[in-house]
């Protein structure tokens, strides 16, 4: 989609909007490239110029002297310049891209991110921005190297034709082939560069799953780590065969190198030496033209090599550029809409919405009309897979409908900017996050000088869980897990949940979606969370997902899915006198409780 020259334009426009400086210290850096390489071979063929122009001690010693000194000024310069401009490309790449791909992953649109390739191009996109010598960074070193060497080029050529103009033909004629091989070696791993990529992204998965601490347990019961270390040693052996072969490409492109590079000193060579000895040239015309060729070899062997280097670098920033591309949600621009403002409760209505994986066949829901009235509790059941955390999704925003309307007090889902919503809605959701900060950050989602201590204790105390935070030293002051803090505590996985649903009571919304909150709650916590539940959200709308069907009877209403369709709809008294699929599974719960009360 992008070709290598709009994405070498792009690095440098990206690179010219953050910064005009990096361009004015590159080129100087170019400059002193050139001179450094240069005075290396002015100064033995000054010296022997001194000498042979005999002025006297003196005259050679002055001369001399100011051969070195303007030697260690190019020097110096040129190795301040060349650390100062490292410094600042990696500046840019860790400041800049680094922490912009970072934003970008955690703002695209939620079905998007959940498709496979956005991960893989994703891994792709990290490839570019992860050390030097690669992508974004990679290209500023290597565009040193091939202006510099270009010049250097034209420079030497300009030289060597004071000798001989037929020279410069031979070095051009020779260097061309040299270039046509080693760009046959080069378009080589390019192409076998996206096969490299995608086992990359493979070994990283199995390196991360290697070093992920809640995979930990089963990789140790269930003894995964020889079948793991089975699959990573067969992705090493296949990359291995394709850095092999493009090895050889390389030893087969470095053997003709090699073969023309003799040649072209050889003539070279030969033909300086025929001039010197024949008188038609002095011994330090003869030193600087020498080196004029030896310079221009090694100049060319330089931009052959970082040419090619170069081309890697502007296809890893192609993959930048299509991560980028990725969307953010529909609607993220629109502007915020007053009316949704007001404070009062919500009111969702499903309109025949059926929705489908993208690329997925099956409709995951088909045809489902509902709605959750403002102020009412919505209890939402029906077996593993029917979709009951998919239309979780859907009133989050998170998955759009594929057909269908979904309406928020009358408004279209798809017409207000998801950053609005999202203050008017709380959801917890199965698998309970929270990040390495500080308890009450967690609950509140925000630094603590912002953090409403009083709420926070409540939401904290409503949750059940500010018993526990109460007896540590630091209080709601202590720090989740150990990645910032040493004295980092650990949650159970009930305490983790209690602490969410502090997160959704902190946030004191007039929409509750609650996706098998108390599933990890032992049954005098649930009971009490539920209670708590329905005292706190009176007159707000709630959504509850629950596989515990006593949960029911907190809410106004149950819908009963199934197979992607609302089968039931109804008070818990109506579905049990409609003697359906609801009653029968709680019939079947029923059962299961009596007896384990009557063996207890
Ligand atoms: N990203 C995805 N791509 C394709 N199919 C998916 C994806 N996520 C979920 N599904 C499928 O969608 C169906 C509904 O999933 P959903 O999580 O909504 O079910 P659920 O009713 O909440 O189940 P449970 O009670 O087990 O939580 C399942 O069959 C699941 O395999």
């Amino acid at each position: 989609m992008y070709s290598l020259w709009s994405n070498y334009i792009y690095i440098h426009r990206e690179l010219w909007h953050y910064s005009k400086k990096p361009f004015l210290f590159q080129a100087l850096e170019i400059v002193s490239q050139v001179l450094t390489g240069f005075f290396g071979i002015l100064l033995p063929a000054g010296i022997l110029l001194f000498l042979e122009q005999s002025s006297g001690f003196s005259g050679f010693a002055l001369g001399t002297l100011v051969l070195f000194l303007c030697y260690a000024v190019v020097f110096v310069s040129h190795t301040f310049l060349q650390s100062r401009n490292a410094w600042q490309y990696t500046e840019f790449r860790t400041g800049f891209f680094t922490r912009r791909l970072l934003c970008h992953f955690m703002q695209i649109d939620y079905a998007v991110l959940t498709e496979p390739k956005t991960l893989q191009l994703a891994e792709k996109a990290v490839g570019a921005t992860c050390s030097n010598w690669v992508g974004v960074e990679g290209m500023f070193r290597y565009d040193v190297t091939i202006y510099s060497s270009f010049l250097g080029l034209i420079l030497y050529a300009g030289l060597i034709g004071t000798v001989h103009p037929a020279i410069i033909l031979l070095l051009l004629v020779l260097s061309v082939l040299q270039f046509l091989s080693y760009r046959r070696a080069a378009s080589y791993e390019v192409r076998r560069r996206d096969d490299l990529s995608e086992i990359e992204v493979s070994q990283r998965y199995f390196q991360k799953q290697s070093y992920n601490t809640s995979a930990g347990k089963d990789i140790r019961l269930y003894q995964l780590n020889g079948w793991l270390d089975g699959v990573y040693r067969q992705l090493n052996k296949r990359y291995q065969k394709i850095l092999f072969r493009i090895r050889s490409a390389y030893f087969a492109n470095d053997l003709l190198t090699l073969t023309l590079q003799l040649l072209r000193d050889g003539i070279c060579y030969g033909f300086l030496i025929y001039r010197l000895s024949h008188g038609t040239m002095t011994v330090s015309g003869f030193v600087l033209a020498l080196g004029a060729v030896s310079g221009f070899s090694s100049y060319f062997n330089e931009i052959t090599a970082a040419l090619s280097k170069s081309v890697l670098c502007l296809e890893q920033i192609r993959w930048l550029r299509e991560f980028f591309d990725l969307p953010f949600p529909a609607g993220h621009t629109l502007p915020f809409r007053p009316e949704l403002a007001e404070e009062k409760p919500l009111e969702i209505c499903f309109s025949h919405v059926s929705f489908s994986h993208p690329g997925g066949d099956k409709r995951i829901l088909d045809d489902v009309s509902f709605t959750l009235h403002a102020g009412e509790h919505t209890a939402l059941v029906g077996i593993n897979g029917a979709g009951k955390s998919t239309i979780v999704k859907l009133i989050c925003g998170l998955y759009q409908p594929t057909e269908g309307n979904i309406t928020i007090n009358g408004i279209p889902l798809g017409s207000l900017n998801p950053a609005q919503y999202y203050k008017a809605i709380a959801a917890v959701f199965q698998d309970p996050f929270a990040l390495s900060f500080s308890i009450a950050e967690n609950v509140s989602c925000s630094p603590l000088e912002e953090t409403d201590r009083n709420r926070c204790r409540e939401a904290l105390i409503r949750a059940g869980l500010w018993e526990k935070i109460a007896s540590l030293p630091q209080k709601e002051e202590t720090y989740l897990g150990k990645d910032m803090a040493d004295d980092g505590i650990t949650l159970s996985g009930g305490e983790m949940q209690k602490l969410i649903m502090a997160r959704a009571l902190y946030k004191n919304c007039h929409l509750l979606l609650l996706d098998e909150p108390t599933a990890a709650l032992d049954a005098i916590s649930e009971n009490k969370m539920y209670e708590t539940y329905s005292t706190l959200l009176k007159n707000k709308t709630a959504l509850f997902i629950s596989h515990r069907l006593a949960s029911t009877r907190f809410c106004d209403t149950i819908l009963f899915l199934e197979n992607g369709k609302i089968k039931e709809c109804g008070t818990h008294d109506e579905l049990i006198a409609l003697g359906g699929s609801y009653a029968h599974m709680f019939e079947v719960q029923s059962q299961y409780y009596q007896e384990t009360e009557e063996d207890i």
